[in-house]
């Protein structure tokens, strides 16, 4: 196993230029979920305390079942705590009305899932412009612009999604959840209907995202590689955090990864 895990429940910040830790934009504490599906109780989440640093890509991994998509969804005000508490800025958001939910999403949360949804009648720019659009938001050109500088589909803006290949896709959908400069992006396996090498191409815009942009981006995924591209992963087993790796290399993920399965 990696000499580089750390416990993760006190391993969430991240130093600045000054040295002093980031406060994290994303706190869960003591976060429990379960599920009841006909007389069993499953315990999905069973005291999760995790902090997600500002500006830094973390990804999420664990065995299947462990609990990594539940997190997610609560973290991402997608589903409900059963107990605990989950902070956002100044945010507590498992106090939040359904109704305040949809607009902390909407208005400070971007996604990435693993189906692409573009809509299929319109281009790359209206796909990418479409969330602020129906929210009334003023689009920033400059970042747009920025954007799409950074995710090189320049010359692909006028295009239909039919007319683009799934890795282009996906990060003219990367760039639609970039574009409200979200507190957080939250990706849920971006990269599983992607080759290796559009997959490469995804991760590599999520990662510039976040260094050249000081964009915040967790993201579950099954697959080491695609993990080693954050700058830390934690995982998660049985519903608890299960250790973590900073600066990751997808040998030292899948070291850890074995390990827990073991
Ligand atoms: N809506 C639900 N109803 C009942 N049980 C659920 C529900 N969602 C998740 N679970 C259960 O909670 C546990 C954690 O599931 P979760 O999908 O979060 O794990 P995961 O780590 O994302 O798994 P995978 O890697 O297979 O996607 C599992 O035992 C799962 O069966």
């Amino acid at each position: 196993m990696s000499d580089k895990v750390v416990d993760a429940r006190t391993q969430g910040t991240r130093p600045t230029a000054a040295g002093d830790p980031s406060p994290p934009v994303v706190v869960a504490r003591g976060v429990t979920k379960t599920f009841r599906t006909g007389g069993t109780l499953v315990r999905a989440l069973d005291g999760v305390d995790l902090e997600f640093a500002r500006g830094a890509f973390t990804a999420i991994m664990g065995p299947s079942g462990s609990g990594k998509s539940t997190l997610m969804h609560c973290l991402a005000g997608l589903d409900t705590v059963t107990s605990g508490q989950i902070t956002m800025g100044r945010t507590d958001i498992t106090a939040l009305t359904d109704r305040q939910l949809t607009q902390l999403r909407r208005d400070r949360i971007g996604f990435v899932f693993q189906a692409f949804n573009l809509l299929p009648m319109l281009t790359a720019r209206d796909n990418i412009t479409l969330p602020a659009r129906i929210a009334k938001r003023r689009i920033d050109h400059q970042r747009l612009a920025r954007i799409v500088e950074v995710v090189g589909l320049a010359d692909r803006l006028d295009h239909l999604p039919a007319k683009l290949s799934g890795g282009q896709q996906q990060r003219v959908a990367v760039a639609r959840a970039l574009l409200g400069a979200p507190e957080v992006v939250y990706a849920d396996e971006p990269t599983g209907n992607l080759d290796s090498r559009s997959g490469a191409q995804v991760l590599a815009f999520l990662r510039d995202s976040v260094r050249e942009m000081g964009q915040t981006v967790v993201m579950v995924t099954h697959d080491p590689v695609a993990a080693s591209y954050a700058d830390r992963v934690v995982f998660l087993r049985d519903g608890r955090p299960a250790g973590q790796v900073d600066d990751p290399t997808a040998e030292s993920v899948l070291d850890h990864l074995l390990a827990l399965e073991g």
